[in-house]
């Protein structure tokens, strides 16, 4: 009914999981054999996208159970800005263990911190990118643009003279992306430039993987009090990633909506390099075998305050939320299945 999920408007709660069933057809009719760094081939397809109508379910899989728990712990971890997977097995997430401590690139890389450390990935970016303002001190308005700089929170480091011999003054601030997209939420929800991203240059090379889903865009409507989020992931392992990542964008959207007053709508999926792990096949066949069920529920812990409810704004409940405040009701799935993650 819904190719590729792409039309959308028709969705019901049988056909979320189908749209993710639909792209691992896809891929296994168009998909070609790759090779990459993993030495696992892969089936790959270059660009994908999936649509979901989160009025008409939460997108957790049913072909088979989804390791939510596991899931809403990753999640919760880079909410709070963590780069060590103890820190994720604190919150029930174990996913991070083989990235941290069995990838030999990663263990001979000088900015590795010791055993379990990932350096500054996803969450580090999300809470915490680091920002540096040069200001050249021999312009007319240094001053005003010290200023400004320093009214938004950048802190004065030191001066230091460019290749020509001018000084300039160094600052630095943490930026809290996310922080910042729910408070544009409450003070400006018609921009259309609520985003965060993952993807910083200058220290990909200071990290156990580079970020995969890495740019989140939010789209409010103020009229409807609807919330859509608009998700890019330059690269998807279909078998293992894929249910993570569907779970906790949508997660995501359904808490930022409920911190600044407004319902999850619509949750688009883009994906640049969407490929099936060689020894995810029998998994995924055994999937495609099975009949979905109707897609369960999300529901939020009632002591985080609804912003629609209360009045209230409490932004803090994005650090203070814990795995067990994301409820899944109503959720039927088949047995267990899994298979093993390239590393
Ligand atoms: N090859 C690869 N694929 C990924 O999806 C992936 C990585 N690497 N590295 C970093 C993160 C970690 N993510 C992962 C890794 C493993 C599972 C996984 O093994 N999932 C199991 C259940 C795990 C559990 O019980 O906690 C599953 O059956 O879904 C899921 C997400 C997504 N990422
Ligand atoms: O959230 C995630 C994190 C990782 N993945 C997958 C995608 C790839 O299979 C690997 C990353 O390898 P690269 O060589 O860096 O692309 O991990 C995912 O699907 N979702």
């Amino acid at each position: 009914m819904i190719a590729n999920g792409i039309m959308g408007t028709s969705m019901t709660r049988g056909s979320i999981v189908q749209s993710y069933l639909d792209l691992i057809r896809t891929v296994l009719a168009q998909g070609t054999w790759q090779s990459n760094r993993t030495g696992i081939r892969t089936l790959s397809l270059p660009g994908a996208m999936l649509r979901f109508d989160l009025t008409q379910g939460f997108p957790a899989l049913t072909t088979r159970k989804l390791a939510f728990r596991s899931a809403m712990g990753e999640l919760v971890g880079f909410l709070r800005g963590y780069r060590n997977a103890a820190n994720f097995r604190s919150l029930g997430c174990r996913v991070w263990d083989q990235n941290a401590n069995d990838n030999a690139l990663w263990l001979n890389n000088p900015f590795r911190l010791g055993v379990d450390d990932l350096g500054p990935l996803y969450g580090v970016q999300w809470r915490a990118w680091p920002a540096y303002k040069e200001i050249d001190l021999t312009h007319p308005q240094h001053e005003a643009q010290t200023q400004r700089a320093q009214a938004q929170g950048f802190q004065p480091l030191c001066t230091l003279s460019d290749p020509a011999g001018h000084p300039r003054l160094l600052l630095y601030k943490a930026i809290d992306q996310l922080r910042s997209c729910l408070d544009t939420l409450m003070s400006d929800p018609t921009s259309r430039r609520i985003l965060f991203h993952g993807w910083n240059w200058a220290q990909l090379d200071e990290m156990a993987l580079p970020p995969c889903h890495l740019l989140y865009q939010f789209l409010a409507n103020p009229e409807t009090r609807e919330l859509s989020l608009c998700l890019y992931i330059r690269s998807n392992d279909l078998g293992l990633g894929a249910p993570f990542n569907l779970a906790e964008g949508a997660a995501l959207l359904t808490l930022m909506g409920h911190l600044s007053g407004y319902r999850p709508r619509w949750f688009t999926y883009f994906i640049g390099d969407a490929h099936i792990y060689e020894n995810h096949l029998p998994m995924l066949e055994t999937q495609l075998k099975r009949a979905p069920y109707p897609a369960p529920r999300l529901s939020l812990s009632p002591r985080i305050p609804s912003y629609a409810e209360t009045g209230q704004y409490t932004p803090e409940w994005l650090e203070q939320i814990q795995p067990e405040d994301f409820i899944l009701e109503a959720y039927q799935h088949h047995p267990s299945l899994t298979a093993p993650m390239a590393v």
